[in-house]
């Protein structure tokens, strides 16, 4: 079979993560790589992710059989035309903006309708930059894909099966679908988690007693706050109808929930919190749910010294690779344990029956 050739446009969180999935899971493609940012090139080049960087979108990119297109999502549009004199019939382009919309529409502008198959990985995090890549970050999560009309069935498939063969789930949507469900779990929880840090930045007092006394739950519902905010302006201008529609939707809630909280009406707050709780309950534990799974479990460890590389040892000694690792305090667990997070669930599986064998005292949170 020829060498097969794959292109990124812009090669941050989630181009770097693409690129290092398939540099880990087909390490014998070929990979080419564009950004503004020449630093993050060099890096990837170091690391031995990609093969050859450039400075400018140019003639090397026709030799592509794939480009994802990876800024963020108006620079994603821009690209396109810059890109359209390179790329070779057969080329399947695609990109991984969080918005499908405007893309599809300037698709047909250019009349590039022909190579074009949307996609997007529900995957990624509130951190910026090809330095926070993970070969794993798209492993086991689903990706959206929005083919255009005319794209042929054979390129779909094609598509599809590079998206399986790197871990990932395909889930064929139209792009007007895409928008939609995107604008409601996840736009709007970004500017939700936005709102409400900045509602408690102005609501605090001068010392911050707010900031420091925020426990877990303030800390997981705002976690995507610290997302990139150039990425968020450009998401919300994109797809700005169906968010508009969402917030409204939202804000009925709101309402409604603040009139039955001044009338007391103890029946219907329970109602409030019951329901929310079950449907809440009733999401997929698995890994393949909105969003990514973290394969993390808390182990109370003696506070002496050598503890944490006896237990790291044990792992390792039984191949189990560790992602990351740290002293946490917080309330759930007074006196401060370890957190241990793995790469797959069957690794989590593995490390706690070892560890509880080796007699460590090991949580796991759902
Ligand atoms: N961050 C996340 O969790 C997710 C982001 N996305 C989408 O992925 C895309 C990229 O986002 P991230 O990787 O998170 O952002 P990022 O900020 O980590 O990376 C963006 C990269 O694009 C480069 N870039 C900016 N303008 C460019 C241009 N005109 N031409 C070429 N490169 C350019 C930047 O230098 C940077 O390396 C966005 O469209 C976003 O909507 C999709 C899923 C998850
Ligand atoms: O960090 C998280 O949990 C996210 O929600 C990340 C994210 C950001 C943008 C997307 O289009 C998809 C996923």
């Amino acid at each position: 079979m020829n060498e097969i050739t794959i292109g990124f446009i812009g090669l941050g969180l989630i181009g770097g993560s693409i690129a290092k999935t398939i540099r880990r899971i087909i390490p014998e493609y070929r990979l080419l790589a564009y950004d503004i940012d020449t630093a993050n090139l060099k890096l990837a080049q170091t690391e031995g992710v990609i093969d050859e960087i450039y400075c400018e979108i140019n003639h090397e990119f026709s030799r592509c059989d794939f480009i994802f297109l990876c800024a963020p999502v108006s620079d994603n549009c821009e690209n396109l035309l810059l890109l359209k004199p390179y790329l070779k019939p057969s080329c399947i382009l695609t990109d991984v903006g969080s918005v499908k919309s405007d893309i599809h529409k300037k698709i047909m502008k250019t009349g590039q309708e022909k190579m074009f198959i949307g996609g997007h990985p529900m995957a990624g995090s509130e951190k910026i930059g090809y330095q926070n890549a993970s070969a794993y970050l798209i492993e086991n999560v689903y990706y959206l894909l929005t083919p255009s009309d005319s794209v042929s069935e054979t390129k779909i498939s094609v598509m599809i099966k590079l998206i399986a063969s790197l871990g990932a789930i395909p889930l064929i949507l139209s792009f007007s679908e895409h928008d939609k469900v995107t604008a409601n779990i996840s736009h709007l929880p970004h500017i939700l988690a936005s709102s409400l840090v900045n509602y408690i930045k102005e609501s605090d007092n001068n010392l911050g007693i707010m900031k420091t006394v925020a426990a877990g739950g303030f800390k997981d519902i705002t976690r995507i706050a610290s997302s990139s905010p150039y990425m968020w302006q450009q998401i919300c201008l994109s797809n700005k109808a169906p968010i508009l529609t969402a917030l409204k939707g939202y804000i009925k809630y709101l309402t409604q929930i603040k009139k039955e909280l001044e009338q007391s009406s103890k029946d219907n707050l329970y109602d409030f919190f019951n329901s929310a709780r079950e449907y809440r309950n009733s999401f997929s534990s698995a890994s393949t749910g909105p969003i990514k799974k973290s394969y993390e479990v808390y182990c109370d460890i003696v506070d002496e010294t050598g503890q944490i590389a006896s237990l790291a040892g044990i792992l390792a000694k039984n191949n189990i690779s560790i992602k990351n690792i740290g002293i946490i305090h917080n309330r759930e667990f007074e006196e401060g344990v370890l957190r241990i997070e793995f790469y797959n669930e069957n690794a989590t599986s593995r490390a706690i029956e070892l560890l509880r064998k080796y007699h460590y005292t090991v949580y796991e949170r759902s």
